[in-house]
């Protein structure tokens, strides 16, 4: 019988499960749409059972529709949209409000306040990352001040908190097991990334009881096995990652200097820093990779909240395209955008501004201006958003890119990934599998039930797709690229 690993990724738009083969294959996939909740301007929320049922769905789905017997799966790996908060109740497993998503504001009177109380520089030090309404920490303070009876609850134990990849886990095993992976602990804002520890320094600042805490574990072992009751067999769940950081793994960027970028709902960008967590001055984010083996690995990272999104928006919000595939041909009946350029900022700005009062704008429109330039404009803000992350990423490690890989729902548009080659002057890396981020959840688990031997043995199973080399001459580059950091100044100073 071949045995496969499964993987679940839950992102912020959508749930999958994968079946991967012993080359690295994948030989089925199962995906479902996710609706998200936007209450308030600048609030975006998820419901929490939604997601296990969706998740539950496509587990189910795929072993249905591939025809492969549960006894086949040798692991499950997770991976997952990062900082999205969800807490419930020990006893009953009801979520006590919605899952607050990564992208959701309400908490910024609360950074506010934390930054005018002076804490910046020791979240800093302490979590690698900056104060913003982004991480799970200050989502936690707000659910626990915002749902009637909540801090109380939480006082007395009876609540507990939980990254996506944490409920899940809890679900899959029945209540049993609350844990976390390292990389997704270091996203909460109260994880110290040197320490591998919560921080009860950064809790009490914070008003958050340690009880809520999952256990942190590494990002490859067995945490645990599934409910029988879920697909008629315990499978040892033996691996969960951060989203991104999968994809960096999924990548095998195994090698200090290795940077991925993922275009999905926003862009990430994640350079291997090794056993060096190096320190930003330019507002990337230090975070946790993974912890493989025993040994403790760690990235810089630089955040767009809005990339993929963008085009969703022109689907959904203006209804120009009726879907995203649409974007390449539109973008290319055009010779340029003509000097029209959007700032999809719709949620603020994140590296290396993190302004979270800044919105979206559009700039350069004249009488000729067509749908089609507005289209291009907004795929090539996803490539300049790249491109300043790149910039700064480049200064603050020392290292020098010669080429960056990439993945994420958005790489199948080949214009873009030809602009992004062209803006940033760098070469581009398509990998043959899309799916880095479901690949690399199932490279974790893999490794943690011996299905791979070693990071070497991934690495091997390498396959290109297409490289995009630059075209464009350095003086067009460096113009376009001047124009977007004018449109970007213009639409902060908008929002002042
Ligand atoms: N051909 C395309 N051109 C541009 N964007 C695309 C294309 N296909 C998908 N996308 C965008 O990619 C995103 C989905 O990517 P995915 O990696 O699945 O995101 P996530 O994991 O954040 O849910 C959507 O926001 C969609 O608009
Ligand atoms: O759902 P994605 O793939 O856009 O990823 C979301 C990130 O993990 C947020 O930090």
């Amino acid at each position: 019988m071949t045995q496969y690993m499964m993987s679940i990724d839950q992102g912020t738009t959508s749930t999958r499960a994968i079946l991967v083969n012993q080359q690295g294959e994948i030989t089925a996939i199962e995906q479902e749409e996710l609706p998200l909740k936007y209450p308030h301007p600048g609030h975006v929320e998820v419901d929490a059972e939604f997601i296990w049922r969706s998740v539950l769905r496509v587990m189910r789905q795929v072993l249905q529709k591939a025809a492969v017997s549960p006894e086949a799966i040798q692991g499950i790996g997770i991976t997952n949209q990062r900082e999205t908060t969800v807490i419930w109740h020990k006893e009953t497993g009801q979520p006590i409000y919605n899952g607050l998503v990564w992208q959701s504001k309400q908490s910024a009177g609360i950074c506010e306040q934390l930054k005018q109380q002076g804490y910046e520089s020791d979240f800093q030090e302490k979590t690698g990352l900056v104060i913003d309404p982004y991480f799970s920490g200050t989502k936690v303070k707000w659910v626990l001040d915002h749902v009637e009876g909540a801090r109380e609850q939480a006082e007395q134990g009876k609540l507990l908190f939980g990254t996506i990849e944490t409920w899940l886990i809890w679900k899959l095993t029945g209540g049993k097991v609350h844990v976390t992976d390292v990389s997704n602990a270091s996203r909460t804002l109260m994880f110290n990334i040197h320490q591998r520890r919560w921080d009860e320094q950064l809790l009490q600042w914070l008003g958050v009881p340690a009880s809520l805490l999952p256990e942190v574990k590494s990002s490859s072992e067995i945490y645990g096995y599934t409910d029988e009751a879920i697909l008629g067999r315990a499978i040892a769940i033996a691996g969960a990652a951060g989203d991104q950081q999968a994809a960096l793994f999924g990548q095998q960027a195994f090698q200090k200097g290795d940077t991925k970028n993922t275009y999905g709902t926003g862009c990430f960008m994640l350079m291997n820093t090794g056993d060096k967590a190096i320190a930003s001055k330019h507002g990337l984010l230090t975070t946790v990779a993974w912890e493989v083996d025993g040994k403790l690995e760690y990235a810089l990272e630089g955040s767009v909240f809005v990339a993929g999104a963008a085009i969703q928006w022109l689907r959904d919000g203006l209804q120009i395209i009726k879907s995203a595939s649409e974007t390449e041909e539109l973008a290319t009946a055009v010779q340029s955008s003509e000097g029209v350029y959007v700032v999809p900022a719709f949620v603020g700005l994140g590296t290396p501004y993190w302004n979270s009062d800044v919105r979206g704008s559009v700039f350069g429109i004249t009488r000729g201006t067509t749908k089609a330039h507005i289209i291009r404009a907004v795929l090539e803000s996803l490539a300049y958003q790249s491109r300043e992350l790149i910039q700064v990423m480049e200064e603050d490690s020392g290292y020098k890119l010669n080429k960056m890989s990439v993945d994420g729902g958005a790489i199948q548009n080949n214009f873009l990934m030809q602009f992004q080659s062209d803006i940033t002057g760098k070469q581009i890396e398509r990998p043959l599998i899309h799916e880095s981020t479901a690949i690399g959840a199932a490279y974790l688990a893999g490794l943690a039930v011996g299905f791979w031997s070693s990071k070497e043995e991934l690495a091997s199973l390498r396959q290109i797709d297409r490289v995009f080399l630059p075209q464009m001459a350095e003086a067009e580059r460096e113009q376009l690229f001047k124009g977007w950091l004018r449109a970007v100044k213009a639409a902060m100073a908008f929002c002042e």
